[in-house]
């Protein structure tokens, strides 16, 4: 089992979600606070999920484009180890919430060509950790968590100043490959370990881990 793999279980629902993400053996336990995924919890749910939460499980708290006043909320309440920020946030403003919540910040880059990666050395500058996930199809619903992946050799050896995490279309049958094709150390997942849009599957959790930690 390979220790120095860390991984993220995003959209988690449920209190057994957090049993299965914990007993796989992920780092990362992501809640989602977008009102058209499949995956949102509000404010008063996601805190009773976070209580619950293992020692040791980070929690992360995903928004695309909130306002202050919204991650005020979520901050306030829910117990937080990091902020996922999956919109269209530029520079200043992730720079903006990092000093104003004290929280680590991740932000998603979407990657689907070259033109996409000047991006990443940008907000390398900025944030705690990058997320490197595909770029969403024109006009879908969510900005992520569609379950699609990119070309992995766009990001082959590149290497960037601070700690990275590869998402997009993973599952526990492309994980490994993914894994060794990018140099990725940490994984994130979320429609492919699902039954359903929404719902989270134990037996895929911990495969997808077990594929990954390999
Ligand atoms: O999961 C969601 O519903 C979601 C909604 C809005 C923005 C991002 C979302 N998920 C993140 O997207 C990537 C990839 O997801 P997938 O594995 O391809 O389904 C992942 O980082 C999720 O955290």
């Amino acid at each position: 089992m390979n220790n120095d793999i860390r991984v993220k279980i995003c959209g988690l629902t449920r209190p057994q979600d957090l049993i299965a993400v914990a007993s796989a053996g992920a780092a990362y336990a992501g809640f989602v606070f977008f009102a058209k995924s499949p995956r949102h919890l509000d404010v008063e749910a996601a805190r009773a999920l976070a209580l619950e939460a293992p020692v040791g499980l980070a929690k992360v708290a995903l928004t695309v484009n909130a306002s202050d006043a919204e991650l005020e909320r979520i901050v306030e309440a829910v117990p937080l180890d990091m902020l996922q920020l999956h919109g269209s946030e530029s520079p200043e403003r992730v720079a903006e919430l990092r000093d104003r919540f004290g929280l680590p910040i991740m932000k998603a880059v979407g990657v689907a060509s070259e033109a996409d990666l000047p991006a990443l050395v940008e907000y390398g500058r900025v944030v705690d950790q990058l997320l490197v996930d595909a770029k969403p199809p024109k006009g879908a619903e969510l900005p992520g968590g569609n379950g699609l992946a990119f070309d992995w050799r766009l990001i082959a050896g590149r290497r960037w100043p601070v700690p990275w995490m590869l998402a997009g279309g993973l599952t526990p049958q492309n994980v490994r490959e993914a894994i060794h094709l990018t140099g990725a150390r940490q994984v994130d997942v979320s429609s492919g370990v699902e039954s359903a849009p929404g719902v989270k599957d134990a037996a895929r959790i911990a495969a997808f881990v077990e594929e990954a930690m390999a």
